[in-house]
């Protein structure tokens, strides 16, 4: 019987160094206030130098440094004020020697000055005349006309997820849209008999909601994917056939849930060997929760075949799913995970040669793993985060400082 075969399970590792499909998704230009999280498709240089004019840091007056050399409090220099420095103006009067001109933070440094002194470290004299009792170097009290970002220089790179701080590095620097990698669209197909809408009110017995779509759709919308989702399809390899093959006419990836282990209604494997080459690429990985998780790529479309258990579904989607998905979309420099160090709380047991996730609850620096079968979604749910054991572990020890993973 088809999909009877016995896993050969690759470390999650493995897996993600050998199954890279090369599919990208499409480039398309986007305004700069609708790129946030979305991953340029080529690095984006700035078109002129910023700011673009040398600018005061500090309200004060700009000066000619050379005019304050050796002042101090009981030798002060004294300096003519000659004009002040309107914002966003050229400024009309230039520095001579023995003069200053008032200028506020941020004003355009005038002609001759090189040098802003602090409004503190001045004083009036007489009307227009003002004491500079602190000497300053050339270069004080402002930024260069090339200092935040010189000519030619990049804004932002290709492959990085753009945060906040990039999109207003780009708007100054005057980028009004840019391209970006189209969101990749994931559909999401769940497949069981027993398995109807999350929308049904009352169940039959023997029936369970899907609560593996929506949550899938989650993560996937959190990794800058499009999710698709595409119903619930019955144990019947026809019928996946054809939700698989309608799917991978529009999508980047395709992602079915259950029906991934070796049990005789467990289709996926046997249609998806189908769908086109080069085909499967692992059945099984070495990882707890999760082992009966299927990677291939068919025709060009990456299709991944999750646990059934809507856990584990999720827990490999996350370890594994999501790198795929984000170099889909283009992403070579996906954001650093949260994570912080705690204590064990107690021992956690582990078989040796696979990876195990350990859902933990987070308390005052101290991790509490939270067991329980990979068929209860509340261990999940009662998560903060997750932590690995090493396939060459054979568990961890109470009181072990481990790193934990952050669910956000
Ligand atoms: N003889 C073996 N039996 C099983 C093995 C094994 O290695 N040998 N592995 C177990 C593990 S681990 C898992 S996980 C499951 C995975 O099996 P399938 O991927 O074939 O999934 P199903 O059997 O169809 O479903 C498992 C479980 O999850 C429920 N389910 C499925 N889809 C959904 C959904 N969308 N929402 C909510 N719940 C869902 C389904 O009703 C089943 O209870 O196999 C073990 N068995
Ligand atoms: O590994 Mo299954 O994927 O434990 O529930």
């Amino acid at each position: 019987m088809p999909g009877h075969e016995f896993f050969t399970a690759l470390t999650v590792a493995e897996a993600l160094r050998g199954f890279r499909p090369g599919r990208r998704s499409a480039v398309e230009i986007v305004p700069l206030d609708a790129a946030l999280h979305r991953v340029p498709a080529a690095p984006v240089t700035t078109p002129a130098p910023l700011p673009g004019f040398a600018r005061a840091t500090v309200d004060g007056f700009a000066v000619r440094a050379a005019d304050t050399f050796g002042v101090s409090e009981g030798l002060p220099g004294y300096l003519d004020v000659i004009g002040a420095v309107r914002m966003g103006a050229t400024p009309t009067t230039g520095v001579r020697p023995g003069t200053a001109v008032a200028i506020p933070t941020g004003g355009a440094l005038p002609p001759g000055a090189d040098a802003v002194v602090m409004v503190e470290y001045t004083q009036e004299a007489m009307p227009g005349t003002i004491e500079v009792v602190r000497p300053a170097a050339p270069g004080d009290g402002l930024v260069r006309a090339d200092e935040d970002v010189p000519a030619g220089a990049e804004l932002v790179p290709a492959g990085r997820p753009l945060r906040a701080q990039d999109l207003g590095l780009l708007a100054a620097a005057g980028v009004r849209e840019l391209a970006v990698h189209a969101r990749p669209a994931v559909a999401i197909i769940s497949t069981g008999d027993e398995v109807v809408p999350a929308t049904t009110t009352a169940l039959r017995p023997g029936q369970v909601r899907d609560a593996t779509a929506v949550a899938l759709a989650g993560l996937v919308a959190d990794a800058g994917g499009a999710p698709d989702p595409r119903g619930i399809v019955p144990d019947d390899a026809g019928l996946l056939d054809e939700a698989l093959r309608a799917a991978m006419k529009t999508c980047d990836l395709a992602v079915v849930s259950a029906g991934s282990s070796v049990g005789a209604r467990d289709e996926t494997a046997g249609v998806v060997a189908g769908l086109g080459p080069p085909g499967i690429f692992c059945h099984g990985l070495a990882i707890r929760p999760g082992k009966p998780t299927l990677l291939a790529e068919c025709d060009g479309v990456p299709v991944i075949g999750l646990p059934g258990n809507p856990l584990s579904a999720l827990v490999v989607f996350r370890l594994v799913g999501v790198p795929v998905l984000r170099r889909i979309g283009g992403c070579l420099r996906p954001p650093p995970e949260p994570r912080t160090r705690a204590r064990l709380a107690r021992q956690v047991p582990s078989a040796a040669g696979r990876l195990d996730v350990v859902q933990v609850r987070l308390d005052d620096g101290v991790a509490e793993p939270i067991f329980g079968h990979s068929a209860l979604l509340s261990v999940l749910a009662a998560a903060d985060g997750y932590v690995l054991v090493p396939e060459a572990a054979t568990g961890l020890a109470a009181g072990a400082e481990v790193e934990v993973v952050l669910y956000q």
